[in-house]
């Protein structure tokens, strides 16, 4: 019923701006540098907060001046075209970007008011506290009990191998996969479907307790059904995590999330409510991409 109230939203969106007058593409594109975000970039319960992020790969610029808030227990969805940065930001918020030699990060990145750039900052708890579910699922070559319970062992969560696999066992259920692979625990994890197989990493990411969880195109190698229950899936996560998505699919920002932030050549240009993004953009450059004039 919310989903296709979200896509009746982006219906009505494409018929409005077909009666407005916008500036042509370049128009739009040349006006970049002088952008300032609009709209609601923060939130008065952040989870994290980013001030004035910058990102280089080498000398090329890929991140400008981005400032976000990301609430408790909210999901933000960070949409726009192709190579303006939406990845690039996200792995800032876990610091995967410190695997990219020529990838150098400025600004104020916290979580939960911790400098998560600080010098004496171990990026492994970081990463259990950040988790991140990436484009194409990526269990380990074990089995689908060991992909869950790698990270609580590297951690240490679990004294006894009865509390392991209560961990196991809840981080698939709260995955919504206990029930189809609750007797074949012990088969290999890569032998599951696309989607079976990235509810197992979504599984492996709760397993270690984590704050938040970053998403980057989950559903992008899944068809429509699994897609569908990763994204039920995250609207019950949601109740207890905080959760960024990147996503190309605007219908699915619409069913998912509670802000929408629109990038475009590295900068923010709006966050809004989730609804008031595709129902009424407050910046031109949002309107022209949701309504399929670039992107
Ligand atoms: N490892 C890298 N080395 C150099 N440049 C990179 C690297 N990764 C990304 N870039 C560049 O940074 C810019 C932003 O890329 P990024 O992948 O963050 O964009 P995106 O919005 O996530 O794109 P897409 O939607 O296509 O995944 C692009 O110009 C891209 O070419």
């Amino acid at each position: 019923m919310q989903a296709q109230m979200k896509d009746t939203m982006l219906n009505t969106c494409e018929l409005k701006s077909k009666s407005i007058d916008m500036k042509n593409k370049n128009d739009i594109e040349q006006d970049i540098s002088s952008v300032q975000t609009v709209g609601k970039p923060f939130s008065n319960k952040a989870k994290m907060s980013m001030r004035n992020v910058d990102v280089f790969y080498a000398d090329k610029q890929a991140i400008f001046d981005v400032s976000l808030d990301i609430g408790k227990n909210e999901v933000v969805a960070m949409i726009g075209p192709s190579g303006c940065g939406k990845s690039t930001f996200l792995r800032c918020l876990n610091r995967m970007n410190d695997t990219i030699d020529s990838c150098k990060i400025s600004g104020d990145l916290k979580l939960e008011g911790e400098n998560i750039y600080a010098p004496e900052q171990d990026v492994v708890p970081l990463r259990a506290r950040v988790g991140m579910v990436f484009q194409k699922p990526n269990p380990f070559p074990k089995s689908i009990y060991d992909n869950v319970a790698y990270g609580p062992k590297v951690h240490g969560l679990a004294t006894s191998r009865s509390e392991l696999d209560e961990i196991v066992e809840t981080s698939l259920r709260k995955a919504s996969l206990w029930e189809e692979v609750k007797d074949r625990l012990l088969s290999p994890g890569t032998g599951l479907s696309g989607g079976q197989q990235q509810r197992l990493c979504i599984a492996r990411t709760i397993a270690v307790s984590p704050e938040v969880i970053l998403m980057d195109e989950p559903c992008s190698a899944l068809d429509p059904i699994a897609t569908a229950k990763i994204e039920e899936l995250m609207a019950e996560l949601s109740e207890n995590y905080t959760i960024a998505i990147v996503t190309h699919s605007m219908q699915q920002a619409a069913r998912v999330s509670h802000r929408t932030a629109y990038f475009h050549m590295g900068k923010l240009i709006e966050v809004n409510d989730t609804k008031r993004v595709f129902t009424n953009p407050e910046h031109d450059l949002t309107e022209a991409y949701i309504t399929g004039r670039f992107g």
